[in-house]
């Protein structure tokens, strides 16, 4: 099992921040930012780690508010994804570890080409938001 924390920024028109894979077999996907959580590490905490490594953003641990989570095979892993949600954080996010971001609306979700794991999530998130 892969635990994995991510995090989906919302800004102040409702729209959500989703960055696309540069490597990998998922290259190309969009996904929220976050990564795997290291042995130890709460997800909370494996999130504010990534959030500065991937986006260059400073984020609370106040302002991650855990929302909703999935579980699915991917290949011959299984992917335990812990979506939360943050509508507070400091700097711009930058495109330090993805090919690009784009910030959309919760329904285009539905529209773009994600992980396994994010798609039973979009409805949960689009009810949420
Ligand atoms: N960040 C993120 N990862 C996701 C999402 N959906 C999903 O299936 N994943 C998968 C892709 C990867 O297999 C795994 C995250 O691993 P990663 O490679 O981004 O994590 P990491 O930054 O810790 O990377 P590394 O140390 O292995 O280089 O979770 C998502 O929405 N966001």
């Amino acid at each position: 099992m892969i635990l994995v924390a991510a995090a989906a920024l919302v800004d102040a028109d409702g729209r959500v921040l989703v960055q696309q894979r540069d490597d990998g077999a998922q290259a190309g996907l969009w996904e929220f930012p976050g990564g795997k959580i290291e042995p130890g590490e709460t997800p909370v905490a494996a999130l504010v780690r990534e959030l500065d490594e991937e986006l260059g953003i400073r984020v609370e641990a106040a302002c991650l508010a855990p929302a909703v989570f999935a579980c699915e095979p991917v290949g011959a892993r299984q992917i335990l994804l812990l979506l939360h949600v943050c509508r507070k954080w400091h700097g711009q996010p930058q495109p330090r570890a993805a090919r690009a971001l784009q910030w959309v609306r919760p329904v285009a979700l539905h529209g773009l080409a994600m992980p396994a794991p994010d798609r039973p999530l979009i409805g949960l998130l689009e009810a949420l938001l």
